[in-house]
């Protein structure tokens, strides 16, 4: 029997920890645990100390995982959480995803100060988004607008848009559902036309593999729908890149036993793109998610890709 507490990383943005403290309720009530037993450990990263530069620059993915994995390998921690949009396809040797929670909403949310829907927008207006895929929907459907880079946690974004500094920006739902913030939305944009980040409104728990007594823990909140259509979407990110310095969007919807995949790239432009849909068993999904990604990069051929430098 175990008497010391769990101890669980996060990073210590507001919205990292919602989602530990989520994933501690619901390990709480699966197990009938007091919150005693679970110590949330709040970790730096350097995706949280560098604010002023674009991610897509520095380094991508990774950045916002490295110190508390290195945690989890040195068993200073016993597992961590994480949104899944945020994690490299490639994890360290040793460490793997042991669990997803009940995925919130997919979708991204426009957030407009004066226009309330992206279509709506006067010509020439801005919008802010440090997201590449975001930018280049964006540009996809109003080549017209002006994009800037718009980074840091949530409530800086949409700081910086209270004070005028672009005259829309686009969140997560799922990211603004947990910090109790969606009245801010004044859009929430069709997935088929405005499709996700892959993997995105994903809680991840990350461990170390073999550690049997963490993933028995773990298993009693695992959700596997949402296992599948995140291995699926992250079949598809592996294939074409993993990086976050492409513009890659694509989401699974699961019923039953049964996926329907839709994926999209585009140049960063927005002014190519290739869309592929695919379906089949759960059971398959990864493997469903890779193919896609083969199959779209057949299809778009050498001359796109160079658009991704
Ligand atoms: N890259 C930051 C990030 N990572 C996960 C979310 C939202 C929550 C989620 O997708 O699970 C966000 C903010 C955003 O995209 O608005």
């Amino acid at each position: 029997m175990q008497t010391k507490p769990f101890r669980i990383g996060t990073r210590g943005s507001p919205l990292a920890l919602a989602q530990a403290h989520e994933t501690r309720t619901r390990l709480m009530v699966a197990h009938g645990l007091p919150e005693a037993m679970f110590e949330i450990v709040v970790l730096s990263t350097k995706g949280d100390r560098i604010t002023d530069r674009s991610l897509a620059l520095i380094g991508g993915k990774g950045l916002f995982t490295e110190e508390i994995e290195a945690q989890l390998s040195s068993g200073e921690l016993d597992f961590a959480v994480h949104s899944s949009k945020d994690m490299p396809t490639k994890l360290p040797e040793g460490l793997h995803l042991s669990a997803f929670l009940p995925r919130e909403d997919i979708r991204d949310a426009f957030i407009g100060r004066t226009a309330k829907r992206l279509l709506d927008l006067p010509q020439g207006a801005t919008v802010g988004s440090a997201s590449l895929r975001r930018q280049a929907l964006i540009r996809r459907l109003r080549p017209d607008l002006d994009v800037i880079v718009f980074r840091g946690q949530v409530d800086t974004r949409l700081g910086k848009l209270a004070s005028g500094e672009a005259d829309a920006t686009l969140l997560a739902y799922a990211g603004l559902k947990r910090l109790g913030k969606l009245d801010v939305a004044t859009e929430i944009l069709d997935p088929v036309s405005f499709p996700p980040a892959p993997a995105q409104g994903a809680i991840c728990i990350e461990s170390r593999i073999g550690d049997e007594r963490i993933d028995g823990l773990l298993s009693a909140i695992d959700d596997r729908p949402t296992r599948a259509a995140v291995s699926c979407e992250r079949g598809f990110l592996a294939t074409l890149d993993g990086s976050c310095r492409t513009p890659i969007a694509g989401y699974a919807e699961v019923d039953g036993e049964h996926l329907r995949f839709r994926g999209m790239i585009l140049t960063p432009d927005g002014s190519q793109f290739h869309e592929i849909e695919t379906s089949g068993a759960i059971s398959n999904a990864g493997r469903l998610g890779e193919e896609a990604g083969e199959t779209i990069r057949a299809r778009a051929g050498a001359d796109f890709f160079a658009s991704w430098g």
